[in-house]
């Protein structure tokens, strides 16, 4: 039973001797006490330093960061450095039927369950690969789309709940053998899922979880357990502390044809209790065929470096990051990026807006404590804030009053284009917000007393909705310019030390490579014209396909994708 094997209540030691890892070099520094350290350490069971001993990594535990993942070696960018299959994974339920339930792949023939009507496979192969599994989940499937909708949870967490009683079924059963005979030890580890029990290793972060989820969670799931056959059922407690860890440390896969979509989620125990997050990551986490999990390198790390991912948008303002990893997943952010001081850090550009006097930096904005993000309390508007280069200084009011200024017309913009579809009236509300600079001359109406910096989160968020009513009205010119921006302003942010191989940016580069090519087709006829745009096209798709190569690795599909593009100009 799952409760007698709760982490939390019996595996806690507060032994600060318990530390995994490599032996660490002593340091004449004076140790800086960090404000993470708190609670206790969490032992590291000898099973999961097995499942990593072909990896370039050490599992370590302390009190600061709790269990993380550290480099053995020095690596290099583009490194693979853990894979893993999931312990249960679903197609999310926007992709149902667009994406096989085994291999991922974009279904082109569909074979359907008759019976539930739920699950999907691009093949005969893919359909008994799943009999064994979905014979257990086939009839709570059925319903499950009922249960969500009465109880108001979501529908995939009790998908994605349901297939890990599954397979902890089939655990117990001890039927599962790695069905895949390649030699490679690595990818042999791989296609094995990782068993049902890891899961309880996984954080919840229970005890914070909102009220409201954990009554229709509960709620939701007596109505489950009661559609699960007798060998699956597990106490409600128990699921609802499942559904938690779900929150806590679930991955989402990306598709391998289009860009930045999360087509199915899965549960990966090994990486959700070893990869922290990092507003600054060393790695990247992609999504390859079958449900695995790839972590990569996308810089070089030092021996002994923490390796970190990010669950969250890089581009967002300190204070936005902070209270998205809350809400979603129940933690204060405490990395590097976060705790440095505002004046200092890339983040400040984010938040604020120029300098009036000297046009070259910004009103630092102070961040908020956790106190005040978590009870919704506005910012301290009586002071006044002073620019990081110049010392002058704005009050905190009129500064303030500025961005959400910008921020009321983001949302105005937005609106218009998803309720209206109103391309033309959404592009009149993002434009001025993109083209506000510090150059007076572009100054608009709109924007008084200051112009976002350029690198102003709500500049950026404003700038892609932007390029894609551009491109909807046809406008292909300006929606190039548009991604030029969108380019350098990433690789502004990158020469600050945040990562300059993304999958984001690699998308960015195949996006501006086709509208490169659209312009060189309007130009046909014109023959300097169109080998200028194809130039251009080929370089961009040549970039993308450098930065896939470090993020995805040379032979996924992405990268392959791009790298045919490049090949067709
Ligand atoms: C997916 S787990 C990572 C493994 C975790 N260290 C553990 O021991 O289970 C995510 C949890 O780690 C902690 N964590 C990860 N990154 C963090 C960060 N940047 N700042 C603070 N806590 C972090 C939070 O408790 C978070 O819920």
């Amino acid at each position: 039973m799952l409760a007698e094997n709760k982490k939390e209540d019996i595996m806690v030691s507060n032994d600060p001797k318990i530390e995994s890892g490599p032996p660490k070099k002593k340091s004449n520094k004076k140790k800086k006490k960090s404000a993470a350290a708190s609670g206790p350490i969490e032992p590291i069971d000898p099973y999961y330093e097995q499942v990593m001993q072909t990896y370039p990594v050490f599992l370590r535990s302390t009190k600061a960061k709790g269990r993380h993942a550290t480099a053995s070696k020095q690596l290099d960018e583009g490194t693979t450095i853990f894979y893993e299959q999931a312990t249960a994974f679903v197609v999310r339920s926007d992709y149902i039927d667009e994406h096989c339930h085994v291999c991922l792949d974009l279904l082109t023939t569909k074979m359907m369950c008759s019976d539930c009507q739920k699950s999907f496979y691009c093949s005969k192969k893919c359909f008994e690969q799943d009999s064994d599994t979905h014979a257990l989940v086939c009839s709570p499937m059925a319903v499950i789309d009922s249960i969500a909708r009465a109880t108001d949870v979501d529908v995939d967490l009790l998908r994605l709940i349901t297939l890990l009683l599954a397979r902890r079924q089939r655990d117990n059963d001890n039927k599962d053998a790695p069905d895949d005979g390649g030699n490679d030890q690595q990818k042999q580890q791989a296609t094995a899922p990782t068993p049902f029990w890891c899961t309880k290793d996984l954080i919840s972060h229970r005890n914070h979880a909102n009220p409201a989820f954990v009554r229709v969670v509960k709620e939701a799931g007596e109505r489950l357990l009661s559609e699960l056959p007798e060998s699956m059922q597990i106490p409600v407690d128990d699921l609802l502390t499942l559904a938690c860890r779900i929150n806590s440390n679930a991955y989402g896969l990306g598709d391998n044809e289009a860009r930045n979509t999360d087509v199915a989620l899965g549960l990966f125990p090994v990486s959700g209790m070893f990869f922290n997050h990092a507003c600054n990551p060393n790695c990247a986490f992609v999504g390859v065929q079958h449900g695995q999990l790839t972590f990569r390198t996308i810089r070089p790390v030092k021996q002994g470096e923490e390796l970190t991912v990010t669950y969250i948008d890089l581009y967002a303002s300190r204070d936005e990051r902070r209270q998205d990893l809350l809400d979603s997943k129940n933690f204060w952010c405490k990395c590097k990026r976060c705790t440095s001081p505002m004046e200092q850090s890339v983040d400040r550009f984010l938040q604020s807006i120029m300098c009036e006097k000297c046009h070259e930096d910004v009103y630092v904005i102070p961040p908020s404590p956790m106190e005040d993000l978590t009870q919704g309390k506005p910012l301290d508007l009586s002071g006044e804030w002073k620019c990081a280069k110049c010392g002058s200084a704005a009050s905190a009011q009129s500064v303030t009053s500025t961005i959400q200024q910008a921020q009321q017309m983001y949302m105005e913009g937005i609106m218009a284009i998803r309720k209206q579809r109103d391309y033309r009236g959404a592009r009149a509300k993002l434009e001025p917000l993109v083209a506000s600079s510090n150059n007076k001359s572009t100054k608009t109406e709109n924007m008084k007393g200051g112009d976002l910096h350029p690198r102003n989160a709500i500049r950026f968020n404003a700038s892609i909705p932007l390029m894609n009513c551009l491109r909807h009205s046809q406008d292909i010119n300006a929606a190039i310019n548009v991604n030029r921006y969108i380019i350098e302003t990433m690789e502004a942010h990158a020469k600050e030390n945040l990562p300059k191989n993304t999958p984001e940016i690699s998308d960015f580069w195949q996006n501006l490579g086709e509208l490169c090519q659209l312009m060189a087709s309007k130009n046909s006829d014109r023959v300097p014209l169109n080998k200028r745009w194809r130039k251009e096209a080929k370089e961009a798709f040549d970039h993308a396909s450098q930065v896939r190569s470090i993020v995805f690795g040379p032979d996924h599909p992405k990268t392959k994708f791009v790298k045919e593009l490049a090949a067709s100009v």
